[in-house]
């Protein structure tokens, strides 16, 4: 090939590359509903009395800590369902809700819809939360003081906003006489925290033993309002979870030899193991950028970057290998790129004059859906590389599939149109969760599974997730109680409202109306993409002379001038 030939080939490359490049850009935007936000002055809009206020406050003060699997404080689980009895009084002896108590202590809310024909939906959330090392907070954990307008507890983010939210929104609007169409169950699992294994677990049971086949969609905690996490977009982006990472906890145990320690070994079992944790937390999991639910969210959010960014995010094909490093520095971003690892405990030794006759780590990994449980075990193996060290499976799940969130499914879009009608200035995408949750426990019923959180979120609060000063403002709390309430009211209508093309032209005018010249009588709603779709001869001429008279009419200059036909002129 001569120099030209090269030349041009090169150029031809480049301009191809170039155009796939600005084609991807500019044409990777997603639906948006016209959706009519949800303001304080409006005559639904559930304010955060005083009232309200003090029973969440009840609720974190009650202690319902999971220590570990099928050790929880029992007696704290039994007080918090009976201040959820008292708060909620509509709701306990509404005919259209019947609560059954499982396994003790989880709860089962069914409500009865009118039209059996609409597949039911369910909500769930947790009572449990985790334990707190008081002396480290601001304030103490189970206090639910008030400082600064944010209300401090454990369970204030992970989950008791979630279960007091639901039973809120639920209370007012059956006080309001809300009668569903769509029958919908909302489960409060009593040990998330630890799996979820005699609460969820026993609650999906129950469902399956009443012979429940389906959901439409289960909406479970999981991402959430994020503000300055995701580089490039100054707005706040409202992450829904629809893949969950699996999780692999690993055992590593070194046998030793006990002795004195004025006559020590070349290396102890505390030293091996030391070497192989060292070994672990040097050499992390290799990026999956692009490979799950990650790359639809990163496709999502582009058309809010800046042209770069956008151009760079929206050819992930591309520029991954960039992508992924930016995304290692910060921990949050980190943990959705790649299979994290977490050494989480260290035990050895006894005494500080006897050498350890044995010592146990605890690796907890928490997997990208592109890898599977064996990769990982025959990475760590790889990297330990020392046979002393024996490495066994304590628990493990795998990664939860992407559920679909394309502009046709109901459950996705439903719950993004009630984010967006609480979080007006929002912009919502699919996401993949990076803790785990009780959903695990329903994958039977339905693909349709999302994982969000009515919870705002600023750099530096992710710590606050198990860590310390868990906390949530008061307005946040106010409008994850709205987020609930249009939740319930979206997800009863039989179809996806807005379900047209006029999502397109929403930056025209926000004066959008649907209607189509069609006479219907009972039944004919069947033939819209069904079978027999038809139209009578005189229905075509109304609607011809329909189209006339909405050309004339909006010719006008004002509404005073409409008339009816021309010979009234
Ligand atoms: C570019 C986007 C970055 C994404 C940033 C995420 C920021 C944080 C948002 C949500 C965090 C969710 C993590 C909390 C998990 C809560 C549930 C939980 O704790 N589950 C337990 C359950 C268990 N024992 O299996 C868990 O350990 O995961």
């Amino acid at each position: 090939m001569s120099c030209k030939q090269l030349c041009i080939t090169l150029v031809a490359i480049c301009s191809a590359l170039l155009v796939i490049v600005l084609v991807r850009t500019f044409t990777l935007v997603p639906r948006k509903d016209v959706v009519i936000a949800c303001k304080t002055a409006d005559s639904d809009f559930i304010k955060l009395t005083d009232q309200i206020l003090k029973r969440f406050q009840k609720a974190l003060q009650i202690d319902t800590i999971s220590f570990k699997r099928g050790e929880y404080n029992r007696d704290q689980l039994l007080l918090l369902g009976s201040h959820l009895q008292k708060s909620f009084p509509v709701v306990h002896s509404s005919p259209l809700v019947k609560l059954d108590i499982i396994a003790n202590y989880s709860r089962l809310y069914t409500i009865s819809g009118s039209n059996t024909s609409l597949t039911p939906y369910l909500l769930t959330a947790h009572l449990d939360v985790v334990p707190a090392i008081a002396e480290e907070w601001e304030l103490p954990p189970f206090d639910a003081q008030i400082k600064d307008e944010f209300i401090y507890a454990r369970g204030a983010i992970d989950f008791k906003q979630g279960i007091m939210g639901i039973l809120e929104a639920l209370e007012y609007l059956l006080s309001k006489g809300f009668k569903p169409n769509r029958s919908f169950y909302i489960g409060f699992g009593h040990d998330e925290e630890v799996t979820g294994v005699d609460g969820a677990r026993a609650i999906s049971q129950e469902l399956q033993s009443r012979g429940l086949k389906q959901v439409e969609f289960l909406l479970d905690e999981g991402l959430a309002v994020l503000n300055g996490f995701i580089p490039g977009i100054k707005k706040p982006v409202a992450l829904i979870g629809i893949g969950e990472k699996g999780f692999l906890t690993l055992k590593l145990y070194v046998k030793g030899e006990a002795g004195h320690s004025s006559m020590p070994l070349k290396e102890t079992a505390i030293g091996i193991l030391a070497k192989a944790v060292s070994k672990i937390e040097d050499n992390p999991l290799p990026s999956m950028l692009g490979y799950g639910p990650e790359k639809e969210m990163l496709e999502h959010l582009a058309h809010e970057m800046p042209l770069a960014a956008r151009i760079v995010m929206s050819n992930l094909w591309l520029f991954g290998p960039i992508v992924s490093w930016f995304f290692s520095q910060k921990p949050p971003t980190n943990a959705i790129i790649r299979t994290v690892t977490s050494v989480t405990m260290f035990n050895g030794g006894v005494k500080t004059n006897v050498l350890p006759s044995d010592a146990t780590a605890y690796i907890n990994h928490r997997i990208h859906p592109a890898q599977s449980l064996q990769e990982i075990m025959d990475y760590d193996r790889a990297v330990i590389n020392d046979d002393r060290v024996q490495i066994s499976v304590e628990d493990s799940m795998v990664a939860a599939a992407g559920s679909p969130s394309g502009e046709n499914d109901f459950g996705y879009q439903i719950i993004s149109n009630s984010i967006r009608q609480i979080w007006t200035n929002a912009t919502t995408a699919p996401g993949m969760m990076i803790g785990n949750t009780d959903t695990k426990h329903y994958k039977d019923f339905t693909k349709n599974i999302y994982r969000f959180s009515p919870t705002v979120m600023f750099p530096g609060d992710e710590k606050r997730f198990h860590g310390v000063n868990e906390r949530i403002s008061k307005n946040n709390y106010e409008q994850a109680i709205n987020f609930y309430y249009h939740i319930i009211v979206n997800a009863d209508k039989r179809l996806l409202m807005g379900n047209t093309d006029t999502r397109h032209y929403a930056m025209f005018t926000k004066n959008i109306y649907r209607f189509c010249p069609t006479v219907m009588f009972l039944g004919d709603e069947k033939r819209f993409h069904g079978i027999n779709e038809r139209i009578s001869k005189k229905n075509y001429e109304q609607a011809i002379n329909f189209y006339y008279h909405v050309i004339t009419n909006a010719d006008q200059r004002s509404l005073i001038n409409i008339h009816q036909h021309s010979d009234e002129l």
